[in-house]
């Protein structure tokens, strides 16, 4: 029986002819958060959908939680939350609407304090009752993050949660990730900002071209030294 957070083992993803995770190999603690980096289609948000359920593994094996996500999906997805790289909103809906919908899917119940902080701690209070289809990217980002936190799943995945988002929305959504540790949460963030990945997570893999070539101590990839030891493994 596995011991929970993430373990992925041997993962390998086919579509067709591509090979976008060729053997990937990573363990996050409970109470840790990992930082994936990686040039674009090095494979991160390919793992990051097999880890939230949404795209099949060809081989090996990722659990979740203690949940293999081919032997056990529904018990897999109800350990995750998930923010996805695009996508995900429904134009037409508003924050708190979103909140209602993944609020029933998920038949949480007692959930409107947690969400309504939720909001507030990202910037979204002023905007609960708006439609997102005017949304700024940024605030959509914002918006993701809350979806995936809203449960308090015990496996958090954000996938470029820092992608447009200010100074001031990062610090919130570092905040999300600080509070998800705390409560003994594993966190995997998929990112190119490389400087807040270090900030935010105690440890940093790369992948390139499908399978993980290193991973190190975020200390390892910070300020200018980190810059040229993570493109020396881009390289
Ligand atoms: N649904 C799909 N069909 C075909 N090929 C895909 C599909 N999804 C991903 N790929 C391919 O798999 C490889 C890895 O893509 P992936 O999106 O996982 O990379 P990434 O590291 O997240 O890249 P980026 O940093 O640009 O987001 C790429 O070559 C991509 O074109």
């Amino acid at each position: 029986m596995s011991s929970g957070g993430v373990e992925v083992t041997g993962l390998r993803v086919r579509f067709g002819p591509v090979e976008a995770v060729a053997g990937v190999d990573l363990r996050v603690e409970p109470g840790q958060a990992l930082a994936l980096l990686g040039r674009n289609g090095a494979g991160k948000s390919t793992t990051m959908r097999v880890l939230a359920g949404v795209v099949p593994p060809s081989a090996g094996t990722a659990r979740v939680a203690g949940y293999d996500v081919r032997a056990a999906p529904l018990e897999a997805k109800r350990m995750v939350g998930y923010c996805p790289d695009v996508g995900g909103l429904v134009p037409r809906a508003t924050p708190w609407e979103h909140l209602q919908l993944s609020a029933r899917l998920r038949r949480l119940t007692g959930w409107e304090e947690r969400g309504r902080l939720l909001l507030e701690q990202l910037d979204l209070g002023g905007v609960a009752h708006r439609v997102t289809a005017g949304f700024s990217h940024g605030m959509s980002r914002r918006l993701s993050v809350v979806l995936a936190a809203l449960h308090e799943p015990a496996v958090l995945l954000l996938d470029e949660p820092f992608d447009g988002v200010d100074p001031i929305g990062v610090e919130a959504t570092f905040g999300v990730i600080e509070d998800a540790r705390a409560r003994g949460a594993a966190v995997l963030v998929s990112t190119h900002l490389r400087d807040l990945a270090v900030q935010v997570c105690a440890e940093v893999a790369v992948l390139r071209g499908g399978t993980r070539t290193a991973t190190v101590p975020a200390g390892f990839m910070s300020g200018d030294e980190g810059a040229r030891a993570y493109r020396a493994l881009l390289a």
